[in-house]
């Protein structure tokens, strides 16, 4: 025996699954006096005693058996002996943190001596499913925070019953959260007599609530998060107390409502109530109809009829009434749902009889943040809900669809646990140099460069996503009467802006949207750019250069039959050229050449016949009569590709990335618009379908600090710098990496994230 940690040793689930044996020296060295009975058993004083001698080995790291609670520190951000306890909150996102301790567990098996029965622990633990260890979180930390008011080593000694007893239960319903901890307790852990009871802050779930009901104790996943709530709860509580005064994040245990469905004019509008009293707040304010007219007791995901009152038992609306009870809901917690009649009345007036009867209106984005508190969510897959909501293209929606179905979390976990099982591997050889091989330095650069090619990848998304996202601004600019308001017609699908054969019908910048590939576009029609005594007329050439000045991508129109004109060279010289005539609006973003009404153009033949047609026709390029006489000569396809290149100024050829002919009024060349406006903004993937998940700005933020620290890893390997060096860029790569599902975000990140959200949300 070594410490305080093998106190969980003596635990029947613990010893079975030879959790003793993974220390190396633990069963031999016997280089501590304060055994596992000593540190449970006997009570508070012990107990500390036992702390102070963990801390001390811990800081001296001279005990082989303390490996995983030196994991454990860091994952839990316990204190270091000597800090105030009593000021310890745990990390926000703290709960899945429990992955990497034990994807780190799995690996110290891999590298440390162990036992048979150790491997197979680890390599089962290593097996858990993503929503199996998911489970875990909330209650080990809560728990862990429970005990942790007493000792770390206390806090140790919950995590490892759970954990091994998690691994040994496939059936997590048989698992009830007390019986684990009397274990603990009866092992020799430090919870009983150590002065906190973390039953005394239950709940109220009581475990005889737990084995009497069957509605939580089926067996069921879901049933496990239900049972363990209540021990959950209780520290939840103190913790958010802890971080009292702060901003959006602090997890209260008010219960929330608020309008879910916006206040447009829909047929039925949607109130959520979320939390502890959301049922007894709801039946405050709802009577049920039919036979649960004399009596009604709400059953889990089951709707009601019935009718929605105020305290004067006034009527204010027929609804519908949705229960979900926790952990089965969206924020996992006791969730009621009203469906009033739409038209934002109705809605209104139950929201307020709401408020009166003990809820508190929702801030924005709170019903996810719950989500996220209480581990329903990690962050990546909160942010991904906030684009589902505001996806303007169905791609986007899709993209934001394979996030919230843990795809960014999910990738991002794995480089984590990659990461850790590296920082593991060099901190068994800081803590046993001697009894262990050298390191495989090759082999080690080769795992870095794994994690590093699967950052990259992720950040190849970023760009493409980002796309999706926020869309792209596109204005379309050019002389009066080549076409413009024409393409955005043609393009769009509409008749938005108004056409005519009159040059400056367009005189205000006119807006449309569409999806190009899945990207979402706006589209702004501009009045044509010329010298004009008319002041209004001045005005709106101004806001189309204004609006070019400010597109990601300005379209230049050219009349495709007269082909480029000095009325063009004059344009382009204001916009994009230098020097005299050049606009103080220039553009600075992409920029694509359209020639427009291709259906005039004669094509060019070798002796050059068709160009002179086509230019004694420019007159009447805008009449219908000439526009039907060009379509009989069989204009072309309005893809440049077969044609002769249109003859340019050589600024222009460099300026513009391609140049694609159009007919507006024959809707002809879109398709070849679509793809040169994709390929410019660099995502040509994106119309052939080909995109999942994304990383957002802040995720790819995280992943740029998480790569450089791994490059600044890999210098000092090739600068054979000490160990040390190597874990402490390893550590600045974890914590970037950790940022990205939140499992170690700053409070003002999780601020930011959710005040982004509007109410409802
Ligand atoms: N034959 C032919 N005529 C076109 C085409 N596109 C536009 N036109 C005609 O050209 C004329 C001007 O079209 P608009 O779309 O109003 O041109 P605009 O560039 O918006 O003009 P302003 O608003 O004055 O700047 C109209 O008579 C259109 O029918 C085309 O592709 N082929
Ligand atoms: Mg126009």
């Amino acid at each position: 025996m070594a410490t305080g940690i093998h106190c969980v040793n003596a635990s029947p689930v613990a010893s079975v699954c030879g959790w003793r044996s993974l220390g190396p020296r633990s069963a031999s060295t016997g280089s501590s006096a304060c055994a596992g009975s000593a540190t449970g058993s006997s009570g508070g004083a012990n107990a500390i005693r036992s702390t102070s001698h963990v801390c001390d080995r811990v800081l001296a790291r001279d005990a082989p058996a303390l490996n995983y609670s030196c994991v454990a520190c860091y994952a839990f951000r316990l204190p270091q002996r000597g800090s105030d306890i009593r000021a310890w909150s745990p990390p926000l996102a703290a709960p899945r943190l429990i992955r990497p301790f034990l994807a780190t567990m799995s690996s110290r098996a891999n590298v440390l001596p162990r036992s048979q029965a150790a491997v197979s622990t680890a390599a089962r633990a290593r097996a858990m499913g993503h929503q199996q260890q998911q489970l875990l979180p909330q209650s080990l930390l809560r728990s862990a925070a429970t005990y942790h008011a007493a000792d770390f080593a206390g806090a140790l000694s919950v995590l490892q019953p759970y954990v091994t007893a998690e691994v040994l239960q496939p059936r997590y319903g048989r698992l009830r959260p007390r019986s684990v901890l009397v274990n603990a307790a009866a092992g020799g852990s430090t919870t009983v007599g150590s002065g906190i009871n973390p039953m005394a802050l239950d709940d109220g779930v009581t475990s005889t609530e737990d084995e009497d009901d069957p509605g939580r104790g089926s067996g069921s996943v879901d049933d496990l998060g239900s049972s363990m709530d209540g021990i959950n709860g209780s520290i939840s509580g103190s913790s958010a107390r802890s971080r009292s005064g702060v901003g959006l994040t602090t997890k209260d245990e008010d219960t929330i409502a608020s309008i879910v469905t916006g206040m447009s004019h829909g047929s039925v509008a949607i109130i959520r109530v979320s939390g502890t009293e959301a049922v007894s707040i709801a039946a405050r304010v709802f009577r049920p109809g039919g036979r649960f007219r004399f009596g009604w007791q709400p059953q889990s995901h089951r709707v009601y009829y019935g009718t929605a009152v105020d305290g004067d038992e006034r009527l204010l609306d027929e609804v519908l009434l949705l229960v979900m009870l926790s952990p089965r809901s969206y924020t996992a917690e006791d969730v009621v749902e009203f469906h009033c009649h739409g038209g934002g009345v109705c809605a209104s007036r139950v929201l307020r009889s709401l408020i009166e009867a003990g809820a508190r209106p929702a801030k924005p984005g709170e019903f996810t943040l719950r989500a996220f508190l209480n581990g329903r969510l990690d962050l990546a897959q909160a942010e991904a809900v906030m684009e589902l909501i505001g996806a303007r293209t169905a791609a986007a929606a899709d993209s934001a669809l394979s996030g919230l179905r843990a795809g960014v979390g999910a990738a991002v976990s794995d480089l984590r646990s990659r990461c850790l099982d590296v920082l593991a591997e060099l901190e068994a050889r800081l803590d046993f140099d001697e009894d262990l091989p050298p390191i495989d330095v090759p082999e080690l650069k080769c795992r870095i460069e794994g994690i590093q090619a699967g950052i990259e990848k992720a950040l190849r998304t970023a760009h493409a996503g980002n796309l999706l996202r926020t869309g792209l601004q596109v204005a379309i600019v050019g002389r009066p009467n080549v076409g413009k308001s024409s393409l955005l017609n043609a393009w769009t699908n509409s008749d938005r802006a108004i056409v005519t054969e009159v040059p400056g019908t367009t005189r205000d910048v006119l807006e449309a949207t569409l999806s190009v590939g899945g990207v979402p576009v706006t589209l702004l029609d501009t009045a044509g750019i010329r010298q004009s005594s008319d002041v209004v007329e001045r005005i709106g050439v101004e806001r189309s250069q204004a609006a070019a000045a400010a597109a990601d991508i300005a379209i230049m129109v050219i009349d495709g039959a007269t082909g480029w004109t000095d009325a063009d060279s004059d344009i382009f010289r204001a916009l994009w050229g230098d020097g005299p005539g050049s606009s103080t609006c220039k553009v600075k973003g992409l920029a694509l050449l359209v020639a427009n009404k291709d259906d005039l153009r004669v094509p060019r033949t070798d002796n050059g016949v068709g160009a002179t047609a086509a230019q004694s026709r420019s007159n009447c390029a805008a009449s219908s009569a000439c526009a039907s006489t060009a379509h009989s000569h069989g204009a072309g396809s309005g893809v440049s590709a077969e044609e002769p290149p249109l003859p340019l100024p050589l600024l222009a050829r460099e300026t513009f990335a391609a140049v694609v002919r159009t007919s507006a009024s024959e809707r002809r060349g879109l398709e070849a618009l679509d793809s040169a406006l994709l390929k410019l903004a660099g995502a040509p993937q994106l119309a052939s379908g080909g995109m999942s998940w994304s990383v957002n700005e802040r995720q790819a933020e995280a992943l740029v600090r998480s790569h450089e620290a791994l490059m600044r890893l890999a210098e000092s390997i090739a600068a054979d710098m000490p160990l040390d060096f190597w874990t402490i860029d390893l550590r600045a790569a974890l914590l970037a990496l950790g940022e990205v599902s939140g499992d170690e975000v700053a409070e003002e990140v999780l601020d930011t994230v959710f005040s982004r959200f509007c109410i409802g949300k």
